[in-house]
């Protein structure tokens, strides 16, 4: 039988060669030496070990992986004392839906124009409101603690086999048409809560959406209630006024639609991003909808976690932005976004562990 054989050179070198059974055994130095740098080598790697540990602990913003088939521990209060630390200290009395009585009975004056306020479209807003509603649905508002989740449409979703684990959530937070059908494994199927404007509605809302999800109209502009209000009052349809042709005809609830409070573009804008509430340009900037659904989730959840969000560096550019569809970065040339300024803001929400991440960031 044939094994190794270790002899030292000369000069102190080990040369490896082979010998049998009966051979003489190694001199007890060189024995010695070979179990001193296995020694080494396995306090290397445990040092090693412990730096990556440590490491990850540290870094909030690494990757978070939840245990699949587990519910996230969830501590109440534990987002909002985040909020105070990101948005700075305001009335926290308003509500996430704008509501008739705020318009009908007490007229609710507002500081700026939309999106940030509703000053100057009460009158068109009056008639939305009169048939939808604000409520908050009851299996969420008694839940003793909040865990959410808010899905990016980005890239990074793609064969993240994070469905499974987005539907644990008790609120998943969609934005804009990103489908689900066909992508059910990467982003699951739940959709309590899908933030939308009328040039993102998905045309076919009810193979996206579940029969309860709520359809959260973010306005930007006084035609976006106008295009709610004649769809579901089916009402003669407007064709001018918008950036991308809406939908038509859209088969929804009417009790499915809410109207987001500009309160919360209002705060994302102003505490997130710096941005002037005022813009003489023509190009306003504006913060985006995955930045204005964390706002939103922070001040809603008791738990806060995001999949989905980043986008490729600007050097990346044949690299596809979407999960669902291939654009790239060149698609949001004249979208008012500043995408570096947003990553900052949602990298200092990952430091302080307001939000935690599921994809990379
Ligand atoms: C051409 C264009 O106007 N594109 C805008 C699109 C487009 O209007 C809708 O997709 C139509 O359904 O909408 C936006 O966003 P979009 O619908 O692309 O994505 C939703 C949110 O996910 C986050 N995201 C997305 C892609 C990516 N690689 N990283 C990300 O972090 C962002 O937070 C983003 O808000 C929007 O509303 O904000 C912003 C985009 O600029
Ligand atoms: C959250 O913002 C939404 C989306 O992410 C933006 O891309 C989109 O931006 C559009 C912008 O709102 C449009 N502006 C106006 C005044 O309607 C703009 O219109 C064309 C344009 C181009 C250059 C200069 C002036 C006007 O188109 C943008 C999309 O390319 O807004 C969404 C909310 O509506």
């Amino acid at each position: 039988m044939q094994c190794v054989q270790w002899t030292q050179r000369p000069g102190g070198e080990v040369a490896r060669g082979s010998r049998d059974d009966n051979s003489p055994q190694e001199p007890w130095h060189l024995r010695n030496m070979i179990s001193k740098s296995r020694w080494k080598l396995l306090a290397m790697l445990a040092l090693f070990l412990a730096v990556m540990v440590w490491y990850s602990i540290s870094r909030e913003d690494s990757f978070y992986f939840p245990v699949p088939g587990k519910k996230e521990p969830c501590l109440q209060g534990e987002a909002e004392k985040m909020v105070s630390k990101l948005f700075g200290n305001y009335s926290r009395e308003q509500p996430f839906f704008l509501q008739l009585k705020d318009y009908f009975w007490v007229k609710t004056p507002s500081l700026y124009e939309l999106p940030y306020g509703t000053k100057g479209s009460e009158d068109l807003l009056l008639r939305v409101l009169a048939i939808t509603s604000y409520s908050i649905p009851e299996s969420i508002q008694s839940l003793k603690c909040r865990r959410c989740v808010v899905v990016g449409n980005g890239h990074r979703l793609r064969n993240s086999s994070l469905g499974e684990t987005i539907n644990k959530y008790d609120v998943v937070i969609r934005l804009n048409s990103a489908p689900v059908a066909g992508y059910e494994q990467d982003v699951g199927s739940k959709t309590t809560m899908r933030l939308f404007y009328p040039e993102s509605a998905h045309f076919n809302p009810k193979v996206e959406d579940n029969p309860d999800t709520l359809l959260v109209l973010v306005a930007f502009k006084a035609m976006d209630f106008h295009w709610i209000e004649s769809i579901l009052s089916d009402k003669k349809r407007v064709r001018k006024g918008f950036w991308k042709q809406p939908p038509l005809i859209w088969d929804v609830n009417p009790k499915q639609i809410r109207i987001l409070n500009p309160f919360y573009m209002e705060i994302a804008a102003d505490k997130l991003l710096s941005l002037p509430i005022h813009q003489p340009h023509k190009i306003k900037q504006k913060p985006t909808t995955g930045l204005l659904a964390i706002t939103l989730a922070l001040h809603l959840c008791d738990l806060v976690h995001i999949a989905g969000f980043g986008y490729p560096d600007a050097h990346q550019k044949k690299q596809s932005i979407h999960y669902y569809e291939y654009i790239t970065l060149k698609s949001m040339m004249w979208s008012g976004h500043n995408v570096s300024q947003e990553a900052l803001a949602i990298k200092r929400m990952l430091e302080i562990g307001a939000v935690k991440n599921l994809t990379y960031f």
